[in-house]
């Protein structure tokens, strides 16, 4: 009998969970929750209380949950975000969840339960402190990134990736939420009534609109490697020893940069709100200086793991063979993160999706200064990204902006 899709029920989700091998015992009491707090599927948690075995079934909606069934969107997403967490375990063993099953009739991908872990983003916001972070996601952006691009992969195998994730109508929400409409007046922006005055003067800078075009057109038409897509801190389940990425709907062949700039602007997005967060001024300043250590750490072990990479299993002869271009196309790396960075941040202040660590603070003038300040370190981070040279370049922008 073939399926057809249709969005499950918790109930529903506990019969397709017991036929999952090697899961379950047999005959298990099995409970259901949807648990999605996301802004697009839904999530089962299905536990057995009895032998604390479970697992987790994701499932795409026809649609935006966020918005509504006025906004209709691919289930293929749920097909990209399987074969991209299968490919990403090969290629960065043990930092994203095993898949068990994909159901492609369901838009149904049944995986590893992560709940000994917390969301990255919720776990800043109680300023837990993760020291072994900036190694672990470097090696997952080092190894996903070089190892799907033209200088670690055979370059025809390549194409038959790109064409494999082609992901044009997630794609769009990017070219839409983050590069186009928080910079015109456009319905889908959440403005916050109190920086009115810093979004219109966003809305009049053509210097700082040239330089997101510059970006927007790198998404748009370069596809280096296959990117996670929307590597923000939501889409991170940690512990202090443990890391692991989850959520890669937003998969396709774009600009290296977009992800290791994803990371580093949702950082700072915490960073911009920890006035609220940490309990004291001390305590504001240790933990916004382990961030920007943080921010340090995650570029230079990323450099060095992709340098290492690419000395070592690079497949591109004349990459490797032409004098000072490692050199330049790491610059040129580095620039992009720091734009797309910037760009992050701006989105999430004021676009359609916000971020927790601002609008979850409670006195209104103190997300009036969050939002505000990170509008200033986004903007400027976008302003100056061409004249970047090292990853200190960020480090004195916030410094300047905010500290
Ligand atoms: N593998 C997992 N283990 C445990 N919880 C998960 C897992 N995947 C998702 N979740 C929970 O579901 C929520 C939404 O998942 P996510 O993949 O971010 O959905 P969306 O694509 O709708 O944003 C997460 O914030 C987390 O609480
Ligand atoms: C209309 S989708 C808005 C926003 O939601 C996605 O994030 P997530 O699925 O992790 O909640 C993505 O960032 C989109 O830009």
């Amino acid at each position: 009998m073939t399926t057809t899709y249709r969005p499950l029920t918790e109930q529903e989700a506990i019969e397709i969970a017991r036929t999952i091998e090697g899961i379950f015992p047999e005959g298990a009491d099995l409970k259901s929750r949807e648990i999605g707090d996301g802004n697009l599927n839904l999530v089962f948690h299905i536990t057995d209380p009895a032998s604390g075995s479970s697992l987790i079934m994701k499932q795409a909606l026809p649609y935006a949950k966020v918005v509504g069934e006025s906004w209709p969107l691919t289930l293929d997403r749920a097909r990209i975000e399987s074969e991209s967490l299968i490919l990403q375990n090969k290629l960065a063993p043990g930092l994203v969840p095993q898949v068990y099953r994909y159901d492609a009739a369901l838009a149904l991908t049944v995986m590893e339960d992560l709940s000994s872990h917390v969301i990255m983003r919720r776990g800043l916001m109680d300023t837990i402190d993760y020291p072994l972070f900036a190694d672990h996601i470097s090696t997952f952006l080092a190894r996903t990134l070089f190892l799907t691009s033209d200088l670690g992969m055979n370059q025809q195998e390549k194409k038959l990736l790109v064409r494999d994730f082609i992901n044009p109508e997630l794609c769009k929400i990017t070219e839409e939420l983050i590069f186009d409409d928080p910079y015109t007046d456009a319905e889908t922006n959440n403005i916050p009534a109190p920086i009115r005055d810093a979004v219109e003067a966003i809305w009049q800078d053509g210097e700082l609109q040239f330089e997101v075009a510059l970006l927007r057109q790198k998404f748009l038409t370069s596809a280096e490697a296959l990117l996670h897509g929307d590597l923000h801190t939501g889409s991170i389940f940690i512990t202090p020893e443990s890391t692991k990425v989850i959520d890669p709907e937003f998969a396709y062949y774009g600009p290296m940069g977009f992800d290791i700039g994803a990371v580093i602007g949702n950082l700072l997005l915490n960073f911009a709100a920890q006035e609220h967060w940490s309990s004291d001024a001390d305590a504001r300043a240790r933990y916004r200086t382990n961030l920007l250590t943080m921010i340090e750490s995650i570029w230079t072990q990323f450099e060095t793991k992709f340098r290492a990479l690419w000395n070592e299993q690079s497949v591109d002869r004349l990459a490797s063979a032409a004098p000072g271009y490692q050199d330049f196309y790491m610059k040129r790396l580095l620039q992009d993160t720091i734009g797309f960075a910037g760009c992050k941040m701006v989105r999430r202040v004021y676009g359609l999706a916000h971020v927790a660590d601002i609008d979850a603070i409670t006195d209104e003038t103190v997300r009036e200064k969050a939002q505000r300040l990170a509008l200033a370190i986004g903007t400027a981070l976008i302003r100056g990204n061409r004249q970047a040279e090292t990853i200190g370049h960020v480090i004195d922008i916030v410094k300047k902006e905010g500290f």
